[in-house]
Formats: C-alpha cells, sequence, structure tokens
C-alpha cells in the first residue's frame, strides 16, 4: 500500500469547506483504488485521522463492498459520459481498528472528470436507526400475536400504529387508519362528553386509565371496548405518543345488561312469571339462535314453567306438574340429577320421546337444560335452551347461561321465600288452612260475592275437650287431631266452600248462598263425620265438636259481628252438652256478655283476695276420728252473688286464671292448716283441688316446696286432688310433676274414681296415695246393684294397691254404713258436715270430738255396766260414730 500527498484532488474550496462540514462522511477513491478523500465525519465513523489514509489503497478502510464496487466501475456509456453520476446504495458493516462495529449506509457514485474516473463515497452511521427498525418489526411481531387491539398515536391522537387484532376487530388496516384521529374514526359523535373528557383525563394521567367506551367497526357495528389507555412523554413532560390497549367486552356488556335488567326487575317486586319472561327475552335478544325458557321445580319435584315467551303455550301448559326423573327430557333429567343435560337430536334423544312432538313441530331439535339450585343446594328450578338445529352450546351460550342461571337462582329463592312470608302471614302451617287474616278476606268475598236474596252461612267450629288430649296425650297428639279434624271438615263441605283456622281448636266454615237449613245439614254431616274416634299410635281418642252458626245478612252484615255471633251459638252448643250445632239468637248475645262479665269479676276477685276456702271434714270409718279435710273454693261476688266452683273453675281455665287459683288455694289451704296447728286442733291432713292444667307446669313442685317450707308444714300434711283426666298419657309432663310431688313426700289423691276410663294397670304405676270414690256411685250404692259393684270393685282395687280409699257425697247413715261394710276407709259427705268457712270448722271439729268422746265414755260405760264373764269390752268401729 502506498501513501499519496493530500489533497490529491482540485477542488474548489468552497467545495472542500462543504465537504468537510457534511453529516456523512465523503471519501473519494481514484481510478487505482487510492483514497484521494476523507473528510472529518469520516474520520470519526473509520476513527481514522486522514493522514492514516488518504494516498493508501482503499482496503485500509476494510470495506469490501468498497473495493468491489470500485472496481465495478461502470462503462462510460453506461454513466452517461462526462460528469455523469450514478447512485449506488447499500447496507454496509464497518470494523474499526479499535474492534468496534457500526453499520452505514453506503451510497456511491461514479464521477468522470477530465478523463479520470472516480469513485465517491457517502457513508452514513445508521446503526442506532438500523436497531430502533429492528426492535420495532419485534414489538410488531409481538403486538401482532396479542388478541388485544393496539392503538398508538402521536400527541394529537393521531393514528400511528395498529397491531392485527386491531384489523380482526374493527376491519381496518394499518394503512386506512395511518394517520387519522383516532376518537373520531372509533366512537365518532355516538359517544357522549363525558366518557370522552374522562378518556382524555386518562391521557393527561401519569398512571393513565381504563375507560369502557361504544365504539364502532367499520361497518358501524358496535362493539363496546375497555380501552386501557397511557400516554409517553418527552423529557420535558410533553405527551409524544398515547398508546391504548382495547378489549372487546361486549358480551360482557350484553350480560352486564341482562343482569341489570332482571336485577331491577327483583327490586321493582315484579311478578316471577313476568320476570322469567323478561329473562328469556333479553337472552335471545343476545343471541338470536336460541329459544329460552325457565322452570320452577317444586320441593314435591314437580315442573312448573316460569317463563319461555317463544316456546308453544300448549306444550309449557303441558309440561306444568310433570314430576322430573331421570327420562324427562332434558330439563326433567336436569332437575333429577342436578346436572346440566343435553339433548343433541330432541327426536332420537330417549329422554324426549313421550315429550318431542311439540318442539319438533315449531322447529326447535336439540335442547340443553342447566339445573338451577338454592343457596342449600336444593334444584329449584332449570334453564334451558332449544337450538334450531342439533348442535352443542356454544362458548358464548355457555356464558349466558351462567348468567342465568345464577338470575334464575335470585329470582326463584326471593320468590320461593315471599311465597313462604304469604302463607305464613296467610295459611295456617299445621292444617295449610286459611288463618285468621286469609279467612277475614275469604268472609269478606263470600258477602261480596253473594246472590241477591241470598245467604251466606258461617260457622264456628271448636273441638271439644281438646284441652285435655293435648294436656293429657301431649301437643303432638292435639296437632295430629286438628289435622284429621281439618281433613274430616274439607270431606263435608263444597269446593267452593271455605274452610280455615283461626286458631287453636277453632275453625271456621263459610258456605256461601246457603241458608239456615243447608247449613244445618252440613253441621248435623260433620258432627256424623267426627263420630269415629282418631287412633292416635295404640289409643282411639273420642273426637267432636261443638258449632255455633250465623247467617249473613239476617243476624248480621259484618264479618266481626258474624265471627263472634257464631262464636256465642258455638258456646250454646257446648252448653247444650257439646259434639252439636246451635244456631245464633238474640239471647245469646246477652249470655256471651254474662260470661265476659263473670270472667272479669274473676279476675278482679283473685286480684282482691275475694275467694275463701271452706273445709269439708273426712272421717275415718274405722274409729270416726278426723282423716282430713277437703279444701273447696268459694267465691262470693258483690253482684252475681255465691257463684259454684262448678261453674267458676271451668270458666278459669277457659280464660287462664286456673293457674293462679291453684297456686293460691295451695297457698291459703297451708297458711290455714298452720293456723289450726298453732291453735292446737289436730287435723292430719288438708285436700287441695287441682285442675289438670296446674300439674302441665313442671314447676308445681318447687312451689309446694316453698309454700310448705313458709308455712312450717310437713309435706305429709298436703294432699292434691287430680282428676283422671291429668294421668291419660304416661309420658305426660303432669306425670313427671307428680313424681316430682310424690318425691317431696306430698299426698296426691285421684278425684272423681270410676268416671273417667283410666286403665288399671297404670293406676298400679302412678305415684298417689288415695283413691276418692265419685259421689255419683255414692249416691245410689244402695238401690243400685251396679252402683254398689262399681264401689266394691273401686275398694278392691284400692285394697289391693295399699290406697286409701275415700267416698265422697255421703249423705245418709245407711250410705255410710254400707261403704264402711265395702271396706272404704275414709267416708266425707253431708252426713257429717258440708264444706264450712274456717271458723266453723274449728268449731264443728271441737263439737265432733267432744261427741266423739263422750259416745265413746257411754259405750265403755255401757260395756263396764255389763261385762260378759270372760269376755273384754266391745267398742263398735262402724256404727254410731260421730
Ligand atoms: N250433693 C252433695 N255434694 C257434696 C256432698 N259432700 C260434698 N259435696 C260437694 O261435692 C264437691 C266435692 O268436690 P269435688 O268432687 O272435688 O268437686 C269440686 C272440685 O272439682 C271443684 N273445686 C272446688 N274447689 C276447687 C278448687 O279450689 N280448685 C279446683 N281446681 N277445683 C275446685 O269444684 C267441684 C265442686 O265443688 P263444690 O261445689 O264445692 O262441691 C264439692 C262439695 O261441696 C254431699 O254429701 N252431697
Amino acid at each position: 500500500m502506498r501513501t499519496r500527498d493530500c489533497p490529491v484532488v482540485e477542488t474548489p474550496d468552497f467545495l472542500l469547506a462543504a465537504l468537510e462540514r457534511a453529516n456523512d462522511a465523503v471519501v473519494i477513491i481514484d481510478s487505482d483504488l487510492h483514497v484521494s478523500y476523507f473528510n472529518a465525519a469520516a474520520e470519526l465513523i473509520w476513527r481514522l485521522d486522514r493522514t492514516e489514509v488518504l494516498g493508501r489503497h482503499v482496503s485500509c478502510l476494510g470495506l469490501e463492498e468498497l473495493r468491489q464496487q470500485s472496481v465495478a466501475t461502470p462503462a462510460s456509456d453506461q454513466i452517461g459520459g462526462d460528469d455523469a453520476i450514478q447512485d449506488r446504495c447499500s447496507e454496509i458493516r464497518i470494523e474499526r481498528r479499535d474492534g468496534s462495529r457500526i453499520r452505514a449506509a453506503l451510497s456511491l457514485s461514479h464521477v468522470e472528470a477530465g478523463g479520470q474516473h472516480r469513485t465517491i463515497a457517502f457513508v452514513r452511521d445508521i446503526t442506532r436507526e438500523i436497531e430502533r427498525r429492528e426492535r420495532m418489526a419485534l414489538l410488531t411481531l409481538v403486538a401482532d400475536r396479542t388478541n388485544r387491539a393496539v392503538i398508538v398515536t402521536d400527541r394529537d391522537l393521531k393514528i400511528i400504529y395498529t397491531n392485527a387484532a386491531f384489523a380482526g376487530l374493527f376491519g381496518y388496516s394499518i394503512g386506512e387508519v395511518s394517520g387519522r384521529q383516532a376518537i373520531d374514526l372509533l366512537v365518532g359523535r355516538h359517544t357522549d362528553r363525558r366518557t370522552l373528557a374522562r378518556l382524555r383525563h386518562w391521557i393527561g394521567e401519569e398512571r393513565g386509565g381504563e375507560e369502557e367506551i361504544l365504539a364502532y367497526d367499520k361497518n358501524g357495528d358496535e362493539i363496546w371496548i375497555s380501552a386501557n389507555v397511557k400516554a409517553f412523554r418527552d423529557g420535558r413532560g410533553r405527551v409524544k405518543y398515547t398508546f391504548a390497549l382495547l378489549t372487546d367486552i361486549s358480551e360482557t356488556k350484553q350480560l352486564r345488561s341482562l343482569q341489570q335488567l332482571i336485577l331491577s326487575a327483583l327490586a321493582d317486586e315484579i311478578p316471577i312469571t313476568e320476570i322469567a319472561d323478561r329473562l328469556c327475552r333479553r337472552v335471545e335478544e343476545i343471541a338470536p339462535d336460541v329459544v329460552s325458557s325457565l322452570l320452577h321445580i317444586d320441593a314435591g319435584g314437580l315442573v312448573h314453567p316460569l317463563g319461555g315467551p317463544s316456546l308453544p303455550e300448549d306444550y309449557s301448559r303441558a309440561l306444568d306438574g310433570v314430576a322430573i326423573g331421570p327420562d324427562v327430557g332434558s330439563c326433567g333429567s336436569a332437575a333429577f340429577y342436578g346436572k346440566p343435560v343435553l339433548a343433541t337430536d330432541i327426536d332420537t334423544d330417549p329422554r324426549w320421546q313421550p315429550y318431542k312432538t311439540r318442539p319438533l313441530e315449531v322447529g326447535l331439535h336439540a335442547c340443553w337444560s342447566t339445573p338451577i339450585k338454592s343457596k342449600d343446594g336444593r334444584v329449584i328450578g332449570t334453564f334451558a335452551f332449544y337450538f334450531r338445529e342439533s348442535r352443542p352450546p356454544s362458548r358464548w351460550h355457555e356464558r349466558i347461561v351462567d348468567a342465568c342461571v345464577h338470575l334464575g337462582a335470585l329470582a326463584i329463592e326471593r320468590w320461593e321465600a315471599r311465597a313462604q312470608i304469604a302463607r305464613l302471614a296467610y295459611y295456617d302451617m299445621l292444617t295449610g288452612l286459611p288463618n285468621r287474616a286469609r279467612l277475614r278476606d275469604l268472609i269478606a268475598e263470600a258477602i261480596r260475592t253473594c246472590h241477591p236474596g241470598k245467604h251466606v252461612a258461617l260457622a264456628f267450629l271448636d273441638v271439644d275437650n281438646f284441652k285435655d288430649v293435648n294436656d293429657t296425650l301431649g301437643h303432638s297428639a292435639g296437632d295430629e287431631l286438628l289435622v284429621e279434624l281439618a281433613q274430616r271438615l274439607r270431606a263435608q263441605i263444597q269446593p267452593h266452600d271455605m274452610l280455615g283456622r283461626l286458631g287453636g281448636d277453632e275453625f271456621v266454615i263459610v258456605l256461601p248462598n246457603r241458608d239456615a237449613g243447608e247449613a244445618a245439614l252440613v253441621a248435623s254431616r260433620i258432627t256424623e263425620s267426627l263420630v269415629v274416634p282418631l287412633q292416635i299410635g295404640t289409643r282411639q281418642v273420642p273426637m267432636s265438636a261443638s258449632m255455633g252458626i250465623s247467617i249473613y245478612p239476617d243476624n248480621a252484615t259484618d264479618i266481626d259481628a258474624l265471627i263472634q255471633q257464631a262464636d256465642a251459638a258455638m258456646y250454646h252448643a257446648k252448653r247444650a252438652g257439646r259434639s252439636t250445632y246451635r244456631f245464633f239468637s238474640a239471647d245469646m248475645n246477652r249470655l256471651a256478655e254474662q260470661r265476659l262479665a263473670h270472667s272479669s269479676a274473676l279476675r278482679s276477685a283473685i286480684a282482691n283476695d275475694a275467694l275463701k276456702l271452706h273445709y269439708q271434714p273426712q272421717i275415718r270409718t274405722s274409729d270416726g276420728a278426723i282423716h282430713g279435710v277437703e279444701a273447696l273454693a268459694r267465691w262470693r261476688d258483690p253482684v252475681l252473688g255465691e257463684v259454684s266452683p262448678a261453674k267458676f273453675i271451668p270458666l278459669a281455665e277457659e280464660c287462664g286464671l286456673i293457674e293462679q287459683i291453684g297456686h293460691w288455694s295451695i297457698r291459703e289451704a297451708c297458711r290455714q292448716m298452720a293456723e289450726w296447728r298453732e291453735a292446737g286442733l289436730d287435723i292430719p291432713c288438708v285436700s287441695v283441688n287441682l285442675s289438670p292444667i296446674n300439674f302441665q307446669n313442671p314447676s308445681l313442685a318447687s312451689v309446694v316446696t316453698g309454700i310448705l317450707a313458709d308455712h312450717g308444714l310437713p309435706p305429709e300434711m298436703l294432699m292434691l286432688e287430680v282428676t283422671e283426666g291429668v294421668i291419660l298419657n304416661e309420658r305426660s309432663v303432669a306425670i313427671e310433676t307428680m313424681n316430682a310431688l310424690r318425691k317431696l313426700g306430698v299426698g296426691l289423691s285421684l278425684d272423681d274414681f270410676g268416671t273417667g276410663y283410666s286403665s288399671l294397670s297404670r293406676l298400679a304405676h302412678l305415684p298417689i296415695r288415695e283413691l276418692k270414690i265419685d259421689r255419683s256411685f255414692v249416691r245410689d250404692v244402695e238401690a243400685d246393684p251396679s252402683a254398689r259393684a262399681i264401689v266394691t270393685a273401686v275398694v278392691r282395687v284400692g285394697q289391693s294397691l295399699q290406697l286409701t280409699v275415700v267416698a265422697e257425697g255421703v249423705e245418709t247413715d245407711g250410705q255410710r254404713d254400707l261403704l264402711a261394710e265395702l271396706g272404704c276407709d275414709v267416708i266425707q259427705g253431708f252426713l257429717y258436715a258440708p264444706a264450712l268457712s274456717a271458723a266453723a270448722f274449728g268449731r264443728w271439729l271441737l263439737d265432733h270430738s267432744a261427741k266423739r268422746a263422750s259416745a265413746m265414755l257411754r259405750r265403755v260405760g255401757r260395756c263396764l255396766a255389763r261385762p260378759p264373764a270372760g269376755s273384754p269390752p266391745h267398742v263398735s268401729t262402724t256404727k254410731g260414730l260421730g
């Protein structure tokens, strides 16, 4: 390589100066391939001083391309003669002396001047540019691989880049959109200003943001997009580019609007069938290739169509009441298995055979049904898609069904809850009959629709002795009785008649367009229908009811008055011996008022301590000594006068005062006993009457314990009388209460024995100490052999169970002697004394003791006066005592 002097080209100075200042490197190569010019920019690119290059062979620049191009000098005719220049551009790589590499754009010009051929090389460092281009190509590759549309705009929001997904979504190629305003292109004037303002706000924000926008594609079709926008800024913070990532959310948006539609319908309390219809219609809008239906599945597994506006009406009607099962179409099977069921061909699907005709007739060939479940996992409905061709659901169908199943569950559960509330509010849970509130509506309706000149009969029915069944056999037996009764009543009335339960054991029957005669027939039929006893377990429970009837408009024209009159008439049926009916009459009102007045007088008598206890002595047959006293309640009202306990005790039981009276009797009897003891009167025991209701209270034993302690009485001085009704059910609370009392040491006496139906085997297990033979047997014991037989039997039972047998209502010496002879231990009755006030009883007792003592003395004296040889004096134990 040889060097030459510099400069070698005679070039005007101004041109040289310009070449020196050029940005591109300029290298001039002579025809012998020696470098004759190398400007400042060339020095920078090659990092060589021109002195190291000028005059040397071009190969010193390490550029094979330059050498080859310079050698390949075109013929003069090709370059167009003197001064003709031809440019050839190419991209080259330059390896510098220090080993670093750059990429450059090489442009060669061949110049013929003065018979001299020269090659002028213009070289520009394009390393950065190429790198940027490569990066862009890579980014484009990546951007084109995402299915989210990408737009890059300049600072004026003019599009400079879009990816392949953008073309797919909007239908525009990059060529079509490049340079166009992004917002104008995609949104146009349709989008509201606030959305656009928000979009601009996100561009202005450092972190960018996301906005849902309704955009339009090349065809003008709506596309809901979510636009995630971010601006890129220059060093001074000014927006240079904006970048937007667009996601198609049309489906999400549609599902959300479906959801909104149903939720707002729910909030507006729209009926379930209307909601179901709206749901189906909307679904068919967003999935026009389907026909949809929503079914309710009730607790009994029966199908009830709720909505299916595009299905034939007769088809939906036919589905109503069909039971779900393993082969009941798509819906019945889906509900049965609790899993989606797809029948891609209704015509051949075995599950569809009985149901296929109608859907096929209307061109529905496939059905896909999904069960709707409640929060607790019950299947409460199905949501079905019918397709016009044999096909499975698409991904979009699946998304819709997911949303609809959720909405359907919400709507059905809410509707079921409301129906349950309505049932609770208007129907009696036990019998399923209309309750008081609903009955009022029904009576009002019956009156409103009553034909002119016709009547409405209203019967008020009360079960006889229901309290006894409840108290003695337990509440579940009582419930069973009410349910059975309701069924028997329903069987006796016509379909358009109405039956409802007011509460407890009270029922109302409304007979529209029926007069008194027709109502009497119904009432008689009802009485007869109750004759057959109810079987509860092994026990036959007799069933009967008392009814009162009032007639609209003869007796009253308003509902309350009609009910109240029928109630008053029912009370009269009860008094007439139960198991019968009475029509309302004007004086019944008076009697009903009287009953009301009595109960309020009794209430105030209890509150004012106006009740008293009287005491009737009980005498031992063996020696005439006092066995005890029976405490009997007395009530003297300032207005009503003396009211018999046979009247006011049932009244107290009816109006809930008996609990108080029971506790009061025990307390008062114990107080009196303590007083007598204090006074030195020797009365071994006091018997207090209690109602069966008192024994239903498990705290009775603790109440008694407290009273005995208060008065310092030993428990054996108290006897509590119970009637047979208390012991009918061996598992009742009453038996537990009795056992607790017996444990205390308090005595229990079975009153009125023989009048009820207590079984002897049960009697043996009762914690009782005493049997009382009812007055009715004592009355006839002398004249009636059967009464005597009963008394004898009771005495034998008592003896064998080691119970004291007390005969009550003894009025004559003859009765006393016979009862003593039959083995009665104790006698009570007017023969000795009626029930006496405490003071009178005290006097009676002293008198009795004195009489008894003197009778004994007389007898002893008589015996002593004429003693038979060797025989002891004899004292009669039966006759002439007292
Ligand atoms: N004809 C006749 N009657 C006689 C004779 N000896 C007694 N009596 C009456 O027979 C009834 C006996 O009481 P009871 O069978 O327990 O029958 C009682 C009892 O079941 C109930 N009773 C009375 N006091 C109370 C009480 O404090 N609490 C409760 N729960 N019931 C009571 O009222 C029923 C009636 O009581 P009273 O009217 O006091 O009637 C009492 C008594 O006065 C007689 O020789 N001949």
